[in-house]
């Protein structure tokens, strides 16, 4: 059982890319005991669907989303083994919002580590285009490929 939440700035855009494309991954590998969430660091979108562009780029691809945009909170770092950010500030907020007064189970890493081919950053796509919306899933694909690959 790996519990893995995805964290970006607004969970719009990367992290419920993120979370289809690995709910995809895991179905297609008939594999059924993993907890897959996203969540933002922000409360820009809270309550939002994915950003249109990214669900016309699901829907190109066979992947579903019914997520809605919510902000990481204090029982994430517990309930998760993994909070998987898409760049630096993610990151630096997520060990920010962290709870000060206890230990907790969550490995913070950087979801694009996990990418032997492109780089450890995935880049806010909100003010770009579809072209860097498809950059955002090709880094997801196979950054989640080999994450899968590394933790069974
Ligand atoms: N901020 C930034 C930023 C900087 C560089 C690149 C992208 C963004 C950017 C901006 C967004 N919403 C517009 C500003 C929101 N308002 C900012 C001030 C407080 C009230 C809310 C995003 C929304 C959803 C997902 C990703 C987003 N990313």
């Amino acid at each position: 059982m790996v519990k893995v939440l995805f964290v970006c700035l607004g969970n719009i855009c990367r992290s419920p890319l993120a979370e289809a494309v690995t709910n995809k991954l895991l179905s297609d590998q008939n594999i059924k005991n993993w907890t897959v969430d996203s969540a933002a660091t922000s409360r820009y979108e809270i309550g939002s669907s994915p950003d249109h562009r990214g669900l016309r780029l699901m829907k190109r691809k066979g992947l579903t989303s019914t997520h809605r945009a919510r902000q990481i909170c204090h029982e994430d770092y517990d309930n998760f083994d993994y909070i998987l950010c898409m760049d630096d500030d993610n990151v630096r907020d997520v060990r920010r919002m962290a709870p000060r007064k206890r230990e907790f189970s969550a490995k913070i890493e950087l979801l694009g580590r996990y990418d032997r081919e492109g780089p450890d950053i995935i880049e806010d796509p909100y003010y770009g285009d579809d072209r860097d919306f498809e950059a955002v899933y090709e880094q997801c694909l196979r950054a989640c490929t080999n994450f899968i690959r590394t933790k069974m």
